[in-house]
């Protein structure tokens, strides 16, 4: 029996484990942004997973690997020094006491924040990486629009583009876990980040070479667990438009092609036709992740409802209507796995 001192179990109490094992899912949608029919693609690996990697994307090598050996200059600065810096935090995600093996930084993906108190190396990495990500972001939101037959063709792209767009930009670093903590839990994973959805439209993730990233597959969809072999989990099911059992999943780490997820926002968009897709992160005992995040997200007085032009005749929003600010407040009182948009469903769903 593993004995723990106060400290050790102390740390222990801060995190949380998940009772399921994961296995490589390889059928993740690869779309070529250069390719002819990269719209279509889009639009069915946002219905059918939303979730999928981009290639041809157009971020320079260059812009991914300054950045991250940027981010692993500033975690390795003693704790004091990184607790000095704006949006750091560890640990702790979110005001309501959730936790993970983590640490990061969130800032603004406002190009006018690009955060003077951080070194020049820092600031120019970072202005680099995230302009060109944006371009990504606002590429992948037209395709939709063009495969969903949407006028005007910026009709999600230009949230993003606006002055006021409300981005934010998150570095996580997810050191190896402990042995000891590995062992005392065996069977089970240390949670680098809880399950949860996305809140914004859309998420550009780019990670080095670490596996870490789970998604939950919604079974009777494209991706039944028949298809994602044995050793699968059944999760919480608290998806609220689709309900039912998910089966988590591992998503082979790839570090030349960003990852696009659909947030709540472009859920809501298209009432329920994409999905916002459930992703956790479990820890590794071996190996650093780092893993860097632009969350693409509309101005804080945008209207958040299903586009007009998307509805079928007599098809009714499952939503009530709410801006971008009454989505932000009500998750500030949520936990990271809650259903978030379960607040403004017009039917309760489960
Ligand atoms: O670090 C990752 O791979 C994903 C983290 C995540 O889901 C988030 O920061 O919202
Ligand atoms: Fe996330």
């Amino acid at each position: 029996m593993v004995v723990l001192s106060q400290p050790a179990l102390d740390q222990f109490s801060l995190i949380q484990t998940c009772p399921y094992s994961t296995s490589l899912f390889n059928n993740i949608p690869s779309i070529d942004l250069s390719s002819p029919n990269a719209n279509a693609l889009t639009v069915e690996a946002c219905q059918g997973f939303g979730f999928f990697k981009v290639t041809n994307h157009g971020v320079p090598l260059e812009f991914m690997t300054n950045l991250e050996s940027e981010a692993i200059k500033f975690f390795n600065l003693p704790r004091c020094e990184k607790d000095k810096a704006l949006g750091y935090g560890n640990r702790r995600i979110g005001p309501n006491g959730d936790v993970g093996w983590v640490e990061y930084l969130l800032l603004s993906a406002s190009p006018k924040l690009i955060h003077q108190k951080n070194p020049e190396s820092f600031r120019n990495a970072l202005n680099d990486y995230v302009s060109s990500v944006k371009r990504v972001a606002s590429k992948v939101l037209k395709l939709i629009a063009q495969g969903l037959r949407v006028e005007p063709r910026n009709a999600f792209s230009h949230l993003l583009k606006h002055q006021k767009s409300d981005s934010l930009f998150r570095i996580n670093h997810y050191p190896p876990c402990p042995e000891p903590l590995q062992q005392l839990i065996s069977g089970q994973n240390v949670v680098g980040f809880g399950e949860h959805t996305d809140p914004q439209l859309i998420s550009v993730l780019r990670s080095n070479n670490i596996s870490g990233l789970e998604i939950c597959l919604m079974s009777g969809g494209c991706c039944s667990s028949d298809s994602v072999g044995s050793g699968s989990g059944s999760g919480s099911g608290r998806d609220g438009i689709r309900g039912g059992d998910c089966t988590w999943v591992s998503v082979p780490p790839d570090d030349d092609s960003l990852f696009i997820s659909v947030g709540d926002c472009l859920q809501v968009m298209t009432n329920g036709r994409f999905k916002s897709v459930r992703h956790r992160v479990s820890a590794n005992n071996l190996n650093s992740r780092i893993s860097m995040i632009y969350f693409g997200g509309p101005p804080l007085d945008t209207k958040i409802a299903p586009l007009p032009q998307l509805m079928e005749e007599g098809e009714e929003s499952l939503y009530q209507e709410f801006t971008w600010e009454d989505y932000k407040k009500s998750a500030y009182n949520s936990k990271l796995g809650d259903n978030r948009l379960g607040f403004f469903q017009k039917s309760s769903g489960q």
